[in-house]
């Protein structure tokens, strides 16, 4: 197929930022707790009343209250992105907020309640039904992937194998080798594709699995089965709680015989795993570690998302994998929506608040997409080359079969010689023997390839299928798909309009009031000075707030941190009572290598390394031996000596005191019996030979260390 070098020009676009408001739960009105956030859905508004203080006042691309349903939402916000995915765009729409916000009922859904990714299959494939022509083929692909602890897991695979995001993409990844041969298995970018130009900073997954579906039904399967790996669990503030960042990535590719062009769009659909405080989840042990990754995670995004919104010249994309897997999405070549998702309980203002922050500086993002026409490693591209190859083989070995057909026929027609002898008999007939099982393997190995071309053609989704595929309900559907298309665009003007009418009420209402005299023009300037006064007021309680917010976030993360230390102090305690001696030269070697992303020993040098020099005291040019203290040696204050004294062992005796009328006294012996201090039976002397003692195990190393 030819390949065009058309130059692709990427418009800016911003990110969509839609907010959604659930209901209060039933626990949240059981404990009696009030609704502090109004929805405006005519003009994109969120009102938050602050009990403290001045309301807010958010606007964004769309918002929807408790009584809005995901089909609404879809229909609104996320079909015209799905449609442009099909069109050859990428496509990202990811669900962000605070834990038990309703990301994961927004995205994934429940049986009542159908999410935005299993619209997204439907659509997507009422699309392929509805593509009349003959001449357009599809191919449409999924995975499903989870980031867990830092790992990323491949949902799809059997064992959830973990996966490894590599950097940069190389001239030979851009053209992957189309090896067919693991057709279900193949590495797939995630980045979706970038222009040439600018595919430097993309990063991809090699070895994720990405399956061929042939039915929204089928790519429901997929994801309920992913979703039975995916990582979740109860936390005093959701029963079902994602205890993981989930993307689903699905990959359409299109074909146009007529204009030998192949356009692929990839969709994003990511669940991210809700921020949370530990004090209000409850969360310990293995729920505290998991929530310390997902604050972590999203903590990073936020930087990202701030980086971008300031136009500053670095973003922190590579500061977590999220920010990684997200990267095009954000400032990227990609048209994204994010959801916010918002409890209205007064009880959860600040996380609200802080949604709501981070959705308006996300309105700022600037993506650049481009349609992907004909990229390098398009899977059609190759399925349709390999379906070409193994019909030229076909060809050939017919062409072979026939002649050697024709050639025993004429053996056979050819009169045989009387004089024959019986030996000539039977090696001409051996070769007729062998020329026809030659004959039916041949027949085998084209059948064998028929079979091969048929597997590969089922992938392939011819558009329409004929007619019998474009019946009444599909008509029906395109139709309502573009009436919803036009009331979608209709409302979202009304609501700029909306927004653009206030503005311009206020401009107008300065503008219109002419100056009379000196002194409408004084009360006109005192007025604007009370707005600027106002604003600064509104301002600086703001960022009062801010504060406040970042006092409580940081504090948050002392307990986090705190907590975390508590429960590494106790599997350290239980790994120095358990691990017996022997193994502690091989755990200390052991090193995390992040680019292999696993634990590795190190070669065994025969020789321990020694242990690292300590820091130097302050004041001091390096640290003194407790020798040279002991004797005051001012030679030796320099020398860099290690203690390697073993520690001194516990007492557990104490020294015979006879009663006092004992007969041992009444004799007088002279002997003096030392008075020992009362001893604990089992506790370690913390010093020892007036010198500080070193911790025996890795928990004291530990506590001496403290909570930086
Ligand atoms: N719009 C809504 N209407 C009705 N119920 C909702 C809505 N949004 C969320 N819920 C309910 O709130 C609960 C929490 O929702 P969900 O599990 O989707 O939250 P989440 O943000 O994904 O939480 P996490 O980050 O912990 O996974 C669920 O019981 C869900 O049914």
């Amino acid at each position: 197929m030819e390949k065009s070098a058309r130059p692709r020009t990427a418009l800016n676009e911003c990110v969509k930022v839609v907010v959604r408001c659930r209901p209060l739960a039933e626990k949240e009105k059981n404990e009696g707790f009030d609704e502090v956030v109004k929805v405006w859905p005519e003009r994109g508004g969120v009102q938050v009343y602050n009990p403290k203080g001045q309301d807010k006042l958010f606007t964004y691309d769309a918002a929807y209250d408790c009584t809005a349903d995901t089909q609404t939402i879809y229909d609104e916000m996320v079909r015209p992105l799905v449609a442009s995915v099909l069109d050859g765009f990428n496509g990202c729409v990811f669900a962000y907020g605070q834990t038990g916000t309703g990301k994961t009922h927004t995205m994934e859904g429940t049986p009542e309640h159908e999410g935005v990714i299993p619209r997204a299959f439907r659509h997507i494939w009422a699309h392929i039904e509805n593509s009349a022509s003959p001449d357009v083929t599809h191919l449409v692909s999924c995975s499903y992937i989870e980031l867990y602890l830092e790992d990323v897991r491949d949902l799809l695979s059997k064992d959830c194998k973990k996966l490894t995001i590599r950097g940069q993409y190389t001239s030979k990844l851009q053209n992957p080798p189309p090896s067919l041969r693991h057709s279900t298995t193949r590495r797939t970018a995630l980045s979706p594709q970038r222009p040439q130009s600018t595919e430097l900073n993309g990063f991809y997954i090699p070895e994720m699995t990405s399956v061929v579906c042939k039915s929204a039904a089928e790519m429901v399967r997929i994801m309920k089965a992913g979703n039975r790996n995916r990582a979740s669990g109860r936390t005093d503030m959701n029963e079902h709680s994602s205890r993981s960042h989930a993307v689903f990535l699905v990959t359409v590719e299109t074909a146009h015989r007529k204009t030998n062009r192949i356009r692929v769009g990839k969709l994003n659909l990511v669940d991210l795993a809700g921020s949370e405080r530990q004090r209000k989840t409850g969360a310990s042990a293995e729920r505290l570690r998991e929530a310390s990754r997902i604050n972590q995670a999203l903590s990073s995004l936020g930087n990202v998302i701030s980086a971008l919104a300031e136009n500053s010249p670095h973003v922190p994309y590579r500061d977590s994998k999220l920010t990684r897997i997200l990267q095009d999405s954000l400032g990227g070549n990609s048209k994204t929506i994010m959801i916010a998702n918002i409890g209205p309980a007064s009880y959860n203002y600040d996380e609200t608040i802080t949604t709501l922050r981070y959705a308006h500086r996300a309105k700022a993002i600037k993506n650049k997409p481009v349609r992907n026409e004909d990229p390098k490693d398009a899977k059609l591209r190759e399925y349709q080359a390999e379906i070409e190859r193994l019909r030229a083989l076909i060809e050939q070995r017919r062409g072979l079969a026939d002649k050697k057909v024709k050639k025993e026929k004429v053996a056979k027609s050819k009169p045989q010689p009387a004089d024959n002898s019986e030996e000539e008999t039977v090696s001409i007939e051996n070769e007729n023997i062998l020329a026809e099982s030659t004959i039916e393997q041949e027949k085998c190995k084209t059948e064998e390839l028929e079979h091969q071309i048929n597997a590969l053609e089922e992938r392939l989704v011819q558009g329409g299928g004929g007619k019998d595929l474009i019946n009444n309900l599909n008509e029906t559907r395109l139709i309502l798909e573009q009436r919803h298309t036009e009331i979608t665009e209709r409302k979202k003007r009304e609501v700029e309009m909306q927004q653009r009418i206030e503005l311009e009420e206020e401009t107008t209402a300065i503008v219109t009031n002419t100056f009379a005299n000196l002194q409408q023009e004084v009360d006109h300037k005192t007025q604007r000075l009370k707005k600027c006064l106002a604003k600064y007021a509104g301002l600086r309680e703001e960022m009062v707030e801010q504060r406040e917010a970042h006092d409580n976030e940081r504090r948050d993360h002392e307990t986090l941190q705190a907590a975390l230390i508590a429960e590494l102090r106790r599997r350290l305690l239980v790994a120095d009572s358990f691990v017996p001696d022997a193994g502690r030269p091989a755990v200390l070697r052991a090193r995390y290598n992040e680019d292999t992303d696993a634990w590795e020993l190190r070669e065994h040098s025969g020789v321990e390394p020694l242990a690292r020099r300590p820091v130097s005291a302050a004041g001091r040019r390096r640290p003194t031996c407790s020798a040279a203290l002991a004797h005051n040696l001012p030679r030796q204050r320099a020398e860099n000596v290690l203690d390697l004294a073993p520690l001194p062992l516990p007492t557990t005796t104490r020294t015979y005191t006879p009663p006092r009328h004992h007969p041992l006294h009444s004799q007088s012996i002279p002997t003096p019996v030392k008075k020992e201090p009362e001893m604990e039976p089992v506790t370690v002397p913390r010093k020892s030979a007036g010198r500080p003692a070193r911790p025996s195990t890795a928990h004291h190393r530990l506590g001496t260390a403290g909570v930086r």
